[in-house]
């Protein structure tokens, strides 16, 4: 697996100002959009194109578009919601699969080498049926202890998905190792890494609960 943390300026001076502990329903929401494209533009600089013949005004061209079907976006619900229109504004045609997924905030434990152990319930399972001629783009702020990503991986695996990448804005090293480990061919783009997981599973300095801060149920 391939860990791309963004070196992108606007996309370190947005995190910063994602972190402010007094930001605005509204303000969330409007950087985790912007952030999603920067951090889309980036994840798919490595689509491959191939020349295709085309008919433009001064006659039949051969340019360069595309060679494979347009990747899937995978929002995890809730907080995924907030990065989709970000990645729609660079994959306008991309068909969406959706995965709901939640943290059991109540089953928070540590296990035997001291790691944050929080079980994962899933609610809902929406994924496109050629998702197998697909390249699949999961979408969600946070990566923390690392359980989320990998049910939604081990989803897209099980229906026939080869070729899958994933776009966080924070993610904790905790969670970077857990998914290495449990799927080390899925490159993760990220806007930023920080330092731990507290003893209930939160990224630390992180941003706190993103769904809470995109859905405004604080
Ligand atoms: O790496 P993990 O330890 O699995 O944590 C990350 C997950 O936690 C958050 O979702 P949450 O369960 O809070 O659901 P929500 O989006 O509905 O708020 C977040 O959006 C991720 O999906
Ligand atoms: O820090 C965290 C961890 C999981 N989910 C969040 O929204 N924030
Ligand atoms: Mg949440």
């Amino acid at each position: 697996m391939s860990v791309y943390a963004s070196t992108h300026p606007l996309v370190q001076h947005k995190v910063s100002l994602l972190r402010d502990a007094q930001i605005s329903v509204k303000s969330f929401r409007e950087l985790t959009k912007e952030l999603a494209t920067l951090l889309a533009i980036e994840a798919t600089a490595s689509l491959k194109v191939e020349a295709k013949p085309l008919t433009c005004w001064s006659g039949t061209i051969s340019t360069p578009m595309l060679a494979e079907k347009q990747p899937t976006l995978v929002p995890i619900l809730r907080a995924g919601l907030g990065m989709l229109d970000g990645t729609l504004a660079v994959l306008p045609c991309a068909k969406v699969s959706v995965v709901g997924l939640k943290r059991n905030d109540d089953s928070v434990k540590l296990d035997a080498n001291g790691k944050v152990d929080i079980a994962i319930e899933s609610y809902y399972q929406n994924i496109i049926s050629d998702v197998s001629e697909r390249k699949a783009i999961i979408i969600d702020p946070m990566l923390a202890t690392g359980g989320s990503a990998i049910a939604c991986i081990n989803m897209l695996k099980a229906s026939g998905c080869t070729d899958i990448c994933a776009l966080f804005l924070v993610a904790a090293p905790e969670g970077i190792e857990a998914l290495t480990e449990s799927h080390p061919d899925v490159d993760i783009f990220v806007a930023a890494i920080d330092e731990k997981l507290n003893d209930q599973g939160y990224i630390l300095p992180g941003l706190g609960d993103a769904g809470d801060k995109i859905f405004g149920t604080l």
